[in-house]
């Protein structure tokens, strides 16, 4: 078994059995400012993720949800701790992040975009236009593969970022609120469409959101954060069989839990608000 180790703390020797893709050992973060007080934005955070698991992080704003994710993404290093990725493919890209923000080149066409890390991995010029088509025409962009992302409304350039990380086949997709600048229909067509896309390639999801509807639609086991300093208060099963449908969201059982994770997240929420 091969690890990614994605700080630079010594490691504690112990190592991660098979089935968990990523391990949060005791991770802390600290924004360091100039002569201002430090932001600890994360205080020991402990958490797992299972292979081909759909983790879920939910909490008030400013606890820390997407540092954890950019410390995942290895574009910020833990202060303290460490974080162990399984990568299991050494021919695929171990993650893949979206954010909030579309991150698309504003001068490269839809085609160009998507393809844009097939290029950088050297994939053969045909074949990365071959995925890129192929991706393009499953998240619905058939006929804007020459457009520019200035010409595209907000849903058109998320479904660009998207398709962008689904074509490199990563093994972890890390997502930061990516359907949140979204409208609430265009939002649904896309779960549901990441949720079939998940099912089909066994990805292992990190998704960092405020929407708890959307945790519980979609994901395996749902991480609550407390306030900052960010720590992991709770972690809580969802209980439902896939595959699923937005129809899930029908089932008494669903309403529960949704008011259960509120009733748990609304004092640390109304804390943040005042
Ligand atoms: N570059 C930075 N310098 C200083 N403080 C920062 C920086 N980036 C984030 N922070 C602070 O760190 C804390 C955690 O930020 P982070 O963006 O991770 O939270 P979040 O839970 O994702 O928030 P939101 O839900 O509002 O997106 C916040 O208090 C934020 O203000």
């Amino acid at each position: 078994m091969t690890e990614a180790v994605r700080s630079e703390s010594p490691l504690t020797g112990d190592v991660a059995p098979i089935t968990d893709k990523i391990r949060v050992e005791g991770v802390s973060y600290r924004y360091r400012r100039r002569r201002r007080e430090d932001v600890v934005a994360l205080d020991d955070v402990d958490l797992t993720v299972g292979r081909g698991e759909f983790l879920s992080v939910v909490g008030p704003s400013g606890c820390g949800k997407s540092t954890l994710l950019r410390v995942l993404a290895g574009l910020q290093k833990p202060t303290d701790g460490v974080v162990r990725i399984h990568h299991q493919h050494r021919d695929r890209p171990l993650v893949a992040p979206v954010f909030q923000e579309y991150s698309i080149f504003p001068w490269h066409t839809v085609e160009a975009n998507v393809r844009l890390g097939l290029d950088a991995a050297g994939v053969d010029r045909s074949e990365a236009r071959r995925r890129a088509q192929e991706w393009i025409e499953r998240v619905g962009l058939t006929g804007f593969e020459k457009a520019l992302p200035g010409n595209l409304s907000g849903g058109m350039k998320q479904r660009v970022a998207l398709a962008r990380a689904f074509v490199v086949e990563p093994e972890i997709l890390l997502m930061d609120e990516p359907f949140a600048a979204l409208d609430a229909q265009l939002r649904k067509v896309l779960q549901e469409e990441l949720l079939a896309i998940v099912r089909e390639h066994n990805h292992t999801v990190f998704f960092v959101t405020h929407n708890l509807d959307e945790a519980i639609l979609l994901s395996d086991r749902i991480a609550l954060m407390s306030a900052r300093p960010g720590r992991i208060r709770r972690i809580v099963d969802v209980p439902f069989a896939r595959p699923r449908t937005a129809e899930l969201r029908k089932d008494p059982e669903f309403s529960r839990l949704e008011e259960d994770l509120w009733a748990d997240l609304k004092g640390d929420v109304e804390e943040v608000v005042q």
